[in-house]
């Protein structure tokens, strides 16, 4: 298995989000995490980006951890938070030069601008731009460098239809490639799209 997650735990406000929580992906596989709103989908996606710690537990991407900001894997990893937020004075060029910075790899190609439509907004400041549009320009971040897991916590909202197909045709590529894709969502359709695994969190677990 390329992705492992054995016995996540974390407690927030009191009460144990994730409970043991496990889960395992193959190269290439795409998961859909499905879960009322509240069971805790945006806490384990931002676990395994590094941006929160788990209480207990590991994750690891090909044997290598993933936990935590100085993880061996963390360069591996592209994540898309639910807001799509970024320091509002960034563009969204600079935001992608700084992620590849971060990572050590260059920044994005003339292709992937195009394909992802940033050209109109590239140079404009965040804290101006709809949420479709930082969305797109956080995927463009995240797709930086050899990402061999990638994270989307509701990537559909604030796509307009033509972006839900483009993205499902960007997550169908980057799995042929052998990208693992873990997605947080309440979109069947989008996630039939995508041909994922179904997943539900639900009291703290993972369950098929
Ligand atoms: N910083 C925090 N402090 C305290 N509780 C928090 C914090 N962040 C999240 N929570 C709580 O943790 C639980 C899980 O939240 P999370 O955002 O992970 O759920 P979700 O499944 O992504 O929900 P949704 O479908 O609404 O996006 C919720 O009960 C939430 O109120």
């Amino acid at each position: 298995m390329t992705l492992s997650i054995v016995d996540l735990d974390k407690r927030l406000g009191g009460r144990l989000v994730l409970d043991a929580a496990g889960l395992s992906a193959a190269r290439g596989e795409v998961v859909a995490i499905f879960g009322d709103n509240g069971a805790g989908k945006s806490t384990l996606l931002r676990i395994l980006a590094g941006v929160l710690d788990a209480d207990r537990g590991h994750a690891t991407l090909d044997g290598a951890s993933i936990l935590g900001p100085r993880a061996a894997a963390r360069a591996r990893v592209g994540y898309v938070p639910e807001a799509a937020d970024a320091p509002a004075h960034l563009s969204p060029r600079e935001l992608a030069a700084l992620v590849a910075a971060l990572k050590r790899v260059p920044p994005p190609d003339e292709a992937l601008l195009d394909r992802l439509g940033l050209r109109a907004y590239w140079d404009r400041p965040f804290g101006g731009l709809s949420l479709g549009q930082r969305r797109r320009s956080c995927l463009c971040a995240a797709l930086l460098g050899d990402v061999r897991l990638l994270l989307l916590d509701e990537p559909t909202n604030g796509l307009d239809a033509a972006g839900v197909r483009e993205l499902a045709g960007l997550v169908t590529e980057r799995r042929a490639a052998g990208t693992t894709v873990l997605v947080a969502t309440h979109d069947p359709g989008f996630a039939e799209a995508i041909g994922a695994t179904r997943v539900r969190l639900s009291a703290g677990k993972l369950k098929t």
